[in-house]
Order: C-alpha cells, then sequence, then structure tokens
C-alpha cells in the first residue's frame, strides 16, 4: 500500500498532515513514531480507511484491514465477545470462524476479563487485548494498529510481538513504547509536525534505524523438541541464554539480529518475542524455567 501526497486538515482549521508519502510494504512492519499531536492517529485512520484525506490518495489498499483504533469509544455496553461477534458481522465476516480465531488469540495475548462485562466496564489492558483480537481475527492484509502495546502486562505484550514478528501481511504502527524496533526488518520512521522525516526534508529528524554500537537483541524462540542440535548445528552462532525442550532464548548483536531471526524462521522455529537488552542488564535465564515449552510440539 502506498499514500501518496497526504494532507488532513480538520474542520477546526487544524492541519494535522502536510504532504506525506508513505509505502508500506508487506513483510517490512511500518513503525511511525514522534511527539504528541505530530499527527500519528490522524495517518494511521487515514491508511485504514477510517478517514478520507483532504487531499491525496492511498493506493492499493489491501481489501481486509484489520484496526485497533488509538480509544475506543467510551460507553461500549455489549460483553467483548457480544461485541466481537457485532464487529464480524458488520464486516460480513464467518461469526463463528472468528470466535475460534479470536478464542485462540485471547489465549494467547492472557485475556482475563469477565465476558459479561459490558467493554466499558473493562480493564484498560483486557480492552487493548479485545481491540487486538477485534483487528487481527479478521485475518487482515494490512494491520493498522494505534499503539498496540499500550497498556498490556509483560507477557501480553512479548505475546503480541511474537504475533506481529510472524506475520506477512503490511502492517503499520505508531509506538512510542520502543517496542516495534525489534520487529525483524522493522522500518521506522518519524512524523513530525504533519510531515514525515526524509532525507531531503531538513526540518525533519529522522530517527536512527540503526542500532547504537554494542546494541543485543534478546531473541526467545519455539521450536519442535530439543533445541540443542539446532543451535549447536543448524542456527548461526549465538550466546545462549536458557534452552529448553520445546524453546529456547539466545542474545545476538542488533545488527545481525534480522539475518538471525531469518534462520531461525527457516529452520522451523518460531518467535515467541525479541527485545532490546537493556544495557547492564546480564543473563539471568540460566536455565530456561519449565513452561509450556515442555511440549515436543512447537507451542503457538
Ligand atoms: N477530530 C479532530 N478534530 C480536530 N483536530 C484534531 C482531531 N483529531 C486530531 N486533531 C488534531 O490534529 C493534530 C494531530 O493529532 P493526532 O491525534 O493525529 O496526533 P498524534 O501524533 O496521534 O498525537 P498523540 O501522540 O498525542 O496521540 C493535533 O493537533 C490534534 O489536536
Amino acid at each position: 500500500m502506498r499514500l501518496v501526497g497526504i494532507h488532513h486538515t480538520y474542520a477546526s482549521g487544524t492541519a494535522a498532515l502536510r504532504g506525506v508519502d508513505l509505502d508500506v510494504d508487506a513483510g517490512v512492519p511500518t513503525v511511525v513514531r514522534g511527539g504528541n499531536g505530530a499527527g500519528k492517529s490522524t495517518l494511521l485512520r487515514i491508511a485504514a480507511g477510517a478517514e478520507t484525506p483532504t487531499a491525496g490518495t492511498v493506493e492499493d489498499r489491501p481489501a481486509v484491514v484489520g484496526y485497533l483504533p488509538d480509544r475506543f469509544p467510551a460507553r461500549l455496553r455489549l460483553p467483548p465477545r457480544r461485541w466481537l461477534d457485532h464487529m464480524a458481522r458488520v464486516r460480513r465476516l464467518d461469526p463463528d470462524v472468528v470466535a475460534d480465531r479470536a478464542d485462540g488469540l485471547l489465549e494467547e495475548l492472557g485475556y482475563t476479563g469477565d465476558d459479561d462485562e459490558p467493554m466499558s466496564e473493562l480493564s484498560k489492558g483486557n480492552t487493548q487485548k479485545i481491540g487486538l483480537v477485534q483487528a487481527l481475527a479478521c485475518e487482515p492484509g494490512l494491520l493498522v494498529l494505534d499503539e498496540p502495546w499500550s497498556g498490556l502486562d509483560d507477557d501480553a505484550a512479548d505475546a503480541l510481538t511474537a504475533l506481529l514478528a510472524s506475520r506477512t501481511g503490511a502492517v503499520l504502527i505508531t509506538d512510542h513504547t520502543g517496542t516495534a524496533h525489534g520487529l525483524p526488518g522493522a522500518r521506522v520512521h518519524r512524523l513530525r509536525q504533519g510531515r514525515l522525516a526524509t532525507a531531503a526534508d531538513p526540518e525533519s529528524v529522522p530517527l536512527p534505524t540503526a542500532p547504537p554500537p554494542g546494541a543485543m537483541m534478546r531473541i526467545d524462540m519455539a521450536c519442535a523438541g530439543d533445541p540443542r542440535p539446532l543451535l549447536e548445528r543448524v542456527l548461526p552462532p549465538a550466546r545462549v541464554e536458557g534452552a529448553a525442550p520445546g524453546r529456547f532464548t539466545v542474545r545476538v548483536p542488533a545488527p545481525d539480529s534480522d539475518a538471525w531471526l531469518a534462520a531461525a524462521l527457516a529452520a522451523g522455529c518460531a518467535v515467541r518475542s525479541v527485545r532490546p537488552v537493556r544495557p547492564g542488564q546480564d543473563s539471568n535465564r540460566l536455565p530456561m524455567p519449565p513452561g509450556p515449552g515442555r511440549s515436543e510440539e512447537v507451542p503457538r
């Protein structure tokens, strides 16, 4: 998908976007960062088709778009699963198929909300999980997520990172947490006062996409069975922080992490999480704690 010459001025006269060109390619997570009021949510609404730009065009938008907005309407009275069912029907999707996918996703994200509560009474994190499931369960060709990690606990945040890392469709994300930087191959753009940073725009300050010298990534993977033969003979060298049947964690230099992940995916592994190693944080994960990875099957 391509956004070409996008301008957007609200009825109030606020010029939120002032000529944005952006390619959102399948398989390349596209991340937009920027300060408050920079125009990120406006850009995502336009990309998702929820708002029409005052000028410019959106080309080749995939037919099915999953969209997590920056905020939910305040007074949603439907309980979560009924709301998901309602959204599936509005989108003319098979509600039973969507419900099955939603059940799996809710479990992966560790949803703990009450099924009978109205949406408006859920906690922030559980509301966010329902919003994510609504966006993901329609099997979108384009996923547009406005601050998807906001409000999630650590396990849910890791589960979401793994879900996004394994997607092959187009993904457009705003993210102030910095987590999206860890997605394999992520392309990060900075929006400032409605303009995207480009080399041709001296007013803009592009975010460095290259990691700082010495930066390391911690990669948690799922695999079938014992990971040691993989680690010893198949995968590129990496510092192993933990290994257990069905699961292992390695630390690799950030510049090598994309190539390392590509090799691991090609070897049949699945990504559980990818996170920058915080300065001063050393390995404390040996041995790997027992978990779902005890199974001989690749955990989903
Ligand atoms: N519905 C609206 N009507 C009028 N102005 C709006 C509307 N929505 C956003 N704006 C204005 O457009 C500009 C861009 O807002 P937007 O929400 O897109 O920025 P943002 O980068 O997502 O900000 P934040 O990080 O604070 O969420 C801001 O000046 C905002 O006040």
